[in-house]
């Protein structure tokens, strides 16, 4: 009895202490950017309903994403990677995407973007009221084929053809490339050919590049490296970094892309995710250390980190999973 009231008592203490270093976060001032290149504002992309929950090997009910979604916007956040029209076949935990998109309470000022690898799925997504789009390609020949099922150069012209029907319906298009910093069948990636693919995205009308270490095996060096790279093809005001948490370097990547001038940043609530096709792969960064990382630098997000971290504790009490979030862990809101 005695061990379990100490118990307690550490976890209220801690508990404490969490609340006390959560508020200094937030308060930061500006002069934490003192001296440092960083942005005044960073907007997070929060793509936990897609990439966080795409892998999951249980189907999780479409009321819990319905739900998740909408405690994510609740927080302030402006852009929520809802689902993807994909085929079934391919990811069989997207398949209720119409129903997510009906179900969402669409708040005004946010965005709620969905994956399109084609024609289809763009023409899909458009008829279940989405409003803006995602094309996703590939800097790995190996990780195209095994994800969207072709080469790179084939993956292009499919989204030629999304991009005309979109610049048709006026639907704002976002592109990825994944495995900017290695790919789990390829081994390295050249920085050129991330840039060159990033490149014909950018050059097709894609308003934005976001950049996926997949598998999360860069270094701030190796980050520092392949935006180099890239900037000099894309401006920085249209590039955003997608991290991936596997060797615990996603935070250090981010603040190097911050330095060099990015200041669009995706996350995913609790650390969820992982790529179905890229094994080994873990989630994303999680969303709410992105949050206290960039609050704690005097960076804008316009996301309240406590409601933030209730939609971390939702999610995974209803997946019956721990969070992968630091923050929530040092906090005790799991
Ligand atoms: C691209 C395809 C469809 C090609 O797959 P395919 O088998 O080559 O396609 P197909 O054109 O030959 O069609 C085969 C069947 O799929 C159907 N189909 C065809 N298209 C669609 C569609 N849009 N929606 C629904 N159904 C579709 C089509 O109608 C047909 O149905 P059937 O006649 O057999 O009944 C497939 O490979 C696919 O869906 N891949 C998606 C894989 C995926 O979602 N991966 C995860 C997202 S990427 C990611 O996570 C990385 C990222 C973005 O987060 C960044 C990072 O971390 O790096």
């Amino acid at each position: 009895m005695a061990a379990v009231m100490r118990l307690v008592n550490r976890g209220t203490l801690s508990s404490t202490m969490g609340q006390q270093f959560l508020a200094f976060s937030s308060a930061a001032k500006a002069g934490a950017r003192a001296g440092q290149a960083l942005p005044e504002k960073v907007k997070i992309v929060e793509v936990g309903p897609r990439d966080g929950l795409q892998n999951e090997k249980t189907i999780v009910p479409t009321e819990t994403k319905i739900h998740l979604i909408d405690m994510l916007s609740a927080s302030g956040l402006t852009v929520i990677e809802a689902t993807s029209f994909v085929s079934p076949k391919w990811v069989p935990q997207m398949a209720d995407q119409v129903e997510v998109m009906k179900g969402i309470c669409k708040r005004p000022g946010v965005s709620y973007p969905v994956l399109t690898p084609n024609l289809k799925g763009f023409q899909s997504a458009v008829k279940a009221g989405a409003s803006e789009v995602a094309i996703f390609g590939a800097a790995s020949e190996l990780f195209s084929k095994k994800n969207i099922n072709c080469s790179v150069d084939e993956s292009l012209q499919r989204f030629e053809e999304v991009m005309k029907a979109a610049k048709e319906a006026g639907v704002p298009v976002r592109g990825y490339v994944s495995c900017v910093l290695g790919c789990p069948y390829e081994g390295n990636v050249a920085p050129e050919k991330v840039a060159h693919v990033a490149k014909r995205l950018y050059s097709m009308g894609c308003y934005e590049i976001s950049l996926g270490d997949t598998i999360g095996v860069g270094t701030p060096g190796s980050m520092t490296e392949m935006l180099q790279a890239v900037s000099r093809e894309v401006p920085l005001n249209a590039l955003a970094v997608h991290c991936h948490d596997t060797y615990g370097q996603a935070l250090a990547n981010i603040l190097v892309a911050l330095q060099m001038g990015i200041s669009v940043v995706d996350s995913s609530v609790a650390g969820l995710g992982g790529c179905p096709y890229a094994q080994g792969a873990s989630g994303n960064v999680a969303t709410e250390d992105v949050v206290y990382m960039l609050h704690g630098l005097g960076i804008q997000t316009g996301v309240d980190l406590s409601r933030l971290m209730d939609a971390g504790a939702f999610i995974c009490r209803t997946l019956n999973r721990k969070t992968n979030s630091k923050v929530s862990q040092a906090t005790c809101k799991l």
